[in-house]
């Protein structure tokens, strides 16, 4: 890891360099892009962030919809589609094959009359920007026979291979070539239902399969399959669009494929990662946030975590005006030890926030990385704020992972609690940058936020609801 002076350098020349870029594409920008150009945030800390604020629809099915709206022969229509980021990017990889996107209300239509093929050039300038565009595997195969797919994006968290979605896209009877451009696939003889058993429940290559499997010719059985609530949350569009998808017990999905889908009408799961990640700063800051939005179905497994550490909340199931109430009681919080892992256990994505709350908490937690192998990286930004945190290569957690005894530092003790101060910070990833913003506020003094645009990835209008809670915090 290089010191904290060395990435604001290289921060500080990217960033005029992305200048430069962006002021070439700047005729290219959708309604939709936010338009910031200052990347740097000056966050006054130390106050606690108190008010209302509310979550759209959730970035890890919003992006996966706008995908299955390929599948479809009429348009889709998708209501609380946020202004991030990976929604972005979808749109203009949807728009270069011909799918015509219109805003609408507080959502978006997605009329796919006209697809075609895309330019490979013009693919490309989406390359490294989301994990999204391996999902269009399926659709454009099934749509056109061929399909080319950029370079990922995507956190830094760990390698994030897609060996289970190519070993099962050949299964189907895809012809995968992997270029320096990109990977260009074709179906010569058409894609068939298929057995398949993921090695480990990954999100994407379950996508991959529903995506792949509801039009291919056939039955296709998914075993061990992720089962996290924005799949299932997909698998009610694809059934809307005229799917078969039998969601068993144990993690086997079966779907009969169909030969013809239709568009789909639908109002997506709430984002539960970016209402986790608000709670955990109101517990940090001291502070009484209510996320708008927020269900409580999709958040059991973190309130638990959430109640254990000390903080409080309260649920309004109003089906209009719904949304959780998290604050910090005044009373001491409490050190806990858990472990990230795949729904229904502690998602992985909400760790990084959490952390910095388990810094103001007294004693030991013990907080157990199995998703990803690199995901503490952010820790050490936290340590030169005052955080006692040590990262460790062993599995400190009840069930081995498989991460232990590799190399990987994936195991955190945190002790507490710790008075942090402000630093200058680089963000270094979506999550893990939205823990620094955390911290920044936590903290006695003023911290500079280097590559805040980041966060924007996967939080909708966050200068805004900063604002909207008093945080005293400026474009610097
Ligand atoms: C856009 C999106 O929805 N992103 C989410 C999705 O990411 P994503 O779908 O990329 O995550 P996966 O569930 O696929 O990855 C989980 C683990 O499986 C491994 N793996 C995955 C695929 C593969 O072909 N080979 C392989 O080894 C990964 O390296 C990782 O260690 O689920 C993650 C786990 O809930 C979340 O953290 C991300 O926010
Ligand atoms: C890891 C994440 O996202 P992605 O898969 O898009 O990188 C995340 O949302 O925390």
């Amino acid at each position: 890891m290089l010191p904290t002076r060395d990435l604001i350098h290289i921060f500080k020349a990217t960033t005029r360099r992305n200048e430069a870029i962006s002021q070439r594409k700047r005729g290219q920008e959708s309604a939709l892009e936010v338009r910031v150009t200052n990347d740097v945030l000056k966050v006054h800390g130390g106050a606690p962030l108190h008010g209302e604020i509310t979550v759209r629809g959730a970035k890890n099915l919003v992006s996966k919809a706008m995908v299955a709206a390929l599948l479809g022969d009429t348009p889709s229509r998708l209501a609380e589609v946020p202004r991030i980021r990976d929604v972005e990017v979808v749109r203009g990889l949807l728009e270069l094959h011909g799918v015509k996107v219109i805003e609408e209300g507080n959502g978006l239509v997605f009329d796919p009359a006209n697809v075609g093929t895309a330019e490979i050039d013009e693919i490309n300038v989406h390359a490294g920007s989301s994990r999204i565009p391996i999902l269009f595997c399926g659709p454009l195969l099934h749509r056109l026979g061929h399909a080319f797919i950029p370079d990922l994006g995507g956190c830094h968290i760990g390698d994030r291979p897609i060996d289970f979605h190519l070993a099962a896209l050949r299964q189907f009877g895809a012809i995968v070539d992997k270029t320096p451009q990109g990977l260009h696939l074709t179906a010569p003889n058409g894609l068939h239902g298929t057995k398949f058993e993921l090695p480990y429940p990954s999100v994407g290559a379950t996508e991959q399969v529903l995506l792949t499997a509801v039009r291919a010719e056939g039955v296709t059985e998914l075993r061990n399959a992720a089962v996290e609530p924005e799949i299932i949350d997909l698998i009610c569009i694809l059934q809307k669009m005229g799917a078969i998808i039998k969601v068993h017990t144990d993690r086997v999905i079966e779907i009969e494929g169909v030969t013809k889908l239709r568009g789909y009408n639908h109002r997506p799961i709430p984002d539960r990662l970016e209402a986790a990640s608000w709670a955990c700063a109101a517990l940090a800051t001291q502070g009484d946030i209510t996320v708008k939005g927020a269900r409580q179905v999709d958040m059991m497994t973190f309130l638990n975590v959430f109640t254990s550490v000390g903080g409080a909340f309260e649920v309004n199931d109003s089906p209009t005006d719904g949304g959780i109430r998290f604050w910090h009681p005044g009373s001491e919080l409490r050190a806990v030890a858990l472990e990230t892992d795949v729904h229904p256990g502690f998602m992985t994505d909400w760790q990084q926030p959490l952390v910095v709350a388990l810094t103001q908490a007294r004693g030991l937690s013990i907080v157990h990385e199995t998703v990803y192998e690199r995901r503490f990286g952010y820790t050490d930004a936290l340590n030169t704020m005052g955080a006692t945190i040590q990262v460790y290569r062993d599995c400190l957690g009840g069930t081995p992972c498989r991460f232990g005894r590799r190399n990987f530092k994936h195991s955190a003790v945190i002790a507490g609690p710790s008075k942090l101060h402000a630093a200058d910070l680089v963000i270094p990833d979506l999550r893990g940058g939205f823990s620094h913003l955390i911290a920044a506020l936590a903290a006695e003094g003023t911290s500079h936020v280097f590559g805040v645009n980041l966060i924007n990835r996967g939080y909708e209008d966050f200068d805004a609801k900063l604002a909207a809670l008093g945080a005293h915090a400026e474009r610097a």
